[in-house]
């Protein structure tokens, strides 16, 4: 009742906002702020510019329709997105976890349904499809195991992508390879030069952190998240400060927080907005007027890829969350169920189709 009376109040004053309240590294609270939500952003409700507010903590069905209408359904919103995609290259990027496959305890046991694959290679088969992940890439092949889609694991920090030219990047962090189909491919890896101090800091962590109970360190190549979705919540402030105490000790790396995970990562300016504009470029679509990409994520770092959308004018960005959360999105998705229809509903609508596209089979792998 007094909830319901507060909200209607900030409503009326027009301060009203979903404000992520555990998104930047702080104390030990920051972690608190997790404990009783997936996703850091929505935590809890914040009126904007009232920190001594109380703060909402359940955000009800009707927060969440007044957050749909300013981010509507792709699902309620498709055929008129698609109207707008007529003629146009349509390029699918997606996240992983929280997208792909629900978040589970485990992050070992994050499987992707086989439902999900077969519509994700039915996607891939129409449109250029590529995974932008936090992940490292050969787990999220692994988990993924479809070779016309081209992966992009730790943040964006290492991509394999076909060899097509490439305009402002020059050849630095790039390697040839081939795929698991014998194709020739680019890698590209801006983070390299920092690969043995981020070993150092997977070993530090791992010994800091292995008397905590439900605490693993993951090694995502160019990144380390540290998880305590299994920990004990009298446990997170003693992790934050162990975590922190190792960060202090290497200037070049900073800290950024997920759904229950505080990840270590390098301070370099690449993020999963710099990966989907380099794979853009990759597959001739940066300039195109003609291209249109969609961007399907749940978690924090896929807002650098909702921003390059916006940027650009064209495209959707589309946010997977059954709460309300700021974000930059223009669509949301509730679940990875709703990522499945929407997958299931693209192909549908492309068979359908006469619209243009770019076949990209044998690609990637
Ligand atoms: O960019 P993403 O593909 O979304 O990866 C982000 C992080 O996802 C994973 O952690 C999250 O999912 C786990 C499995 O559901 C869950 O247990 C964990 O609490 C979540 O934070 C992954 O393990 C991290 O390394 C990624 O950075």
């Amino acid at each position: 009742m007094m909830r319901n009376s507060l909200v209607k109040m900030y409503h009326a004053m027009g301060i009203f906002k979903y404000s992520a309240i555990s998104e930047n590294v702080g104390s030990a609270s920051n972690l608190k702020n997790d404990r009783n939500s997936d996703d850091r952003s929505t935590a809890a409700v914040r009126p904007v510019g009232c920190d001594d507010c109380p703060t909402e903590s359940i955000a009800t069905n009707v927060d969440y329709e007044a957050w749909v209408a300013a981010h509507p359904s792709a699902l309620s919103s498709f055929d008129r997105m698609m109207n707008a995609a007529k003629g146009k290259k349509i390029v699918v990027f997606l996240d992983y976890d929280g997208t792909l496959s629900p978040i589970v305890d485990d992050p070992d046991s994050a499987f992707m349904s086989a439902t999900m694959r077969s519509a994700l290679r039915e996607v891939a088969s129409h449109f250029p499809t590529a995974i932008i992940s936090g992940r490292s890439r050969d787990k999220v092949y692994e988990f993924v195991q479809l070779n016309d889609v081209c992966y992009a694991g730790s943040h964006g920090m290492d991509i394999m992508a076909p060899p097509r030219q490439q305009r402002s990047c020059d050849g630095k962090f790039k390697t040839r390879g081939v795929d698991k189909m014998g194709n020739e491919v680019i890698i590209f890896q801006p983070a390299q030069e920092f690969l043995p101090e981020i070993l150092e800091i997977f070993n530090e962590l791992k010994e800091v952190t292995k008397e905590i109970e439900g605490v693993t360190v993951e090694d995502n190549r160019f990144c380390n998240s540290i998880h305590f979705r299994r920990a004990r919540t009298e446990d997170y402030g003693v992790i934050e400060h162990r975590v922190m105490s190792i960060l202090s000790k290497h200037s070049n790396f900073h800290v950024t927080r997920g759904k229950k995970v505080m990840e270590i990562r390098p301070l370099i300016e690449w993020n999963k907005g710099h990966a989907l504009e380099y794979l853009l470029e990759t597959l001739d679509c940066f300039d195109s007027n003609d291209v249109l990409p969609i961007y399907i994520g749940d978690d924090q770092t896929d807002e650098d890829a909702f921003k390059v959308i916006r940027s650009r004018g064209q495209g959707f960005p589309i946010i997977v969350s059954s709460k309300p959360k700021d974000t930059k999105a223009s669509y949301s998705l509730r679940d990875p169920s709703e990522v499945l229809s929407f997958l299931l509903q693209l192909t549908k609508w492309r068979r359908n189709s006469s619209s243009s596209m770019l076949n990209m089979k044998g690609f990637f792998a």
